[in-house]
């Protein structure tokens, strides 16, 4: 295992920029004698976009489903921006935003009213100025005013993803989870997604947290990458992760879709 791989916790001697914003500690998840989760150790670092990815079935929706309090786990404590996530209790939900892998925009409203929808529940913002808030978020996902005014329905599915990107956006989270951001999109939306998360994720300090399959999206914007193996989890930076000999992560970067992938990274690295 390379040296510098975050197998398990550390305490953190980092600078401010790598303070911890998410931090795991001996997670359990069990289904019956089913064991998805065994003293499962993360830390996410402050403006990091870390994905994750593993196997079908290793836990990645579990894992992301107790870090936002939407799934209580058997053992093990999460800590959200210094806060403790309990089961179905707030914690900071208004300093998250989520991306679902449907989006899952109200169908009955507008893009526009999709937006508003968080604003007006979560703040006392007067609704002029939540509809421009509402468009700034929708601009800023590359929307135009005209689909502002549709239905979920009536937008393709790159738009509808930067749709509900827009209400994830709402209430200027620090932290962006999105699970399968670039699943059901052509490589050609796909990779203008990725461009637009690595773009949202620079200009606003966002922390990203990442589920996903798709290796171009892990060697395009990731900083780091967790894999889930063994019940638990491995975490190394992008370039380094590949070399780690677990099996698992050896079959996974070593297919040839990733090799692919990673090697037009470092062909567009050199370029610049
Ligand atoms: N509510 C539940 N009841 C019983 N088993 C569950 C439940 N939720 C998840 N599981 C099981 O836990 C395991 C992990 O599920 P999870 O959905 O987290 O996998 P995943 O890594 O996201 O998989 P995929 O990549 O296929 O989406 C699976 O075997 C799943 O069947």
């Amino acid at each position: 295992m390379p040296e510098a791989c975050e197998v398990i916790p550390q305490t953190s001697t980092d600078g401010p920029r790598n303070e911890h914003v998410i931090r795991v500690r001996g997670l359990v998840n069990r289904f019956g004698r089913q064991v998805v989760h065994d003293g499962l150790n993360l830390d996410v670092r402050r403006d990091e976009t870390l994905g994750l990815v593993g196997g079908s079935g290793t836990g990645k929706s579990v894992l992301l489903r107790s870090i936002l309090g939407l799934h209580r786990p058997n053992a093990g404590s999460i800590t959200v921006l210094d806060q403790e996530i309990h089961y179905r209790q707030p914690g900071p939900f208004r300093q998250w935003g989520v991306l679902f892998q449907g989006g899952a925009l109200l169908s009955g409203l507008t893009v526009q009213e999709n937006v508003e929808l968080p604003i007006a529940l979560h703040s006392n913002v007067p609704v002029d100025l939540r509809r421009e808030l509402a468009c700034l978020k929708i601009f800023m996902t590359g929307l135009t005013l005209d689909a502002a005014s549709k239905y979920p329905n009536q937008l393709s599915g790159g738009m509808r993803k930067r749709a509900a990107l827009a209400r994830a956006l709402a209430l200027d989270p620090k932290i962006l989870f999105l699970d399968e951001p670039t699943a059901g999109l052509d490589p050609i939306a796909a990779t203008e997604f990725d461009k637009l998360i690595s773009y949202l994720q620079k200009n606003l300090d966002l922390t990203v947290v990442m589920v996903t399959h798709d290796v171009d999206s892990l060697f395009n914007i990731c900083d780091r990458i967790a894999v889930l193996v063994d019940r638990g989890i491995v975490v190394d930076r992008t370039e380094r992760i590949v070399d780690n000999p677990h099996p698992w992560i050896q079959s996974y970067f070593g297919d040839p879709r990733a090799r692919r992938a990673r090697k037009a990274t470092q062909n567009h690295v050199q370029r610049q």
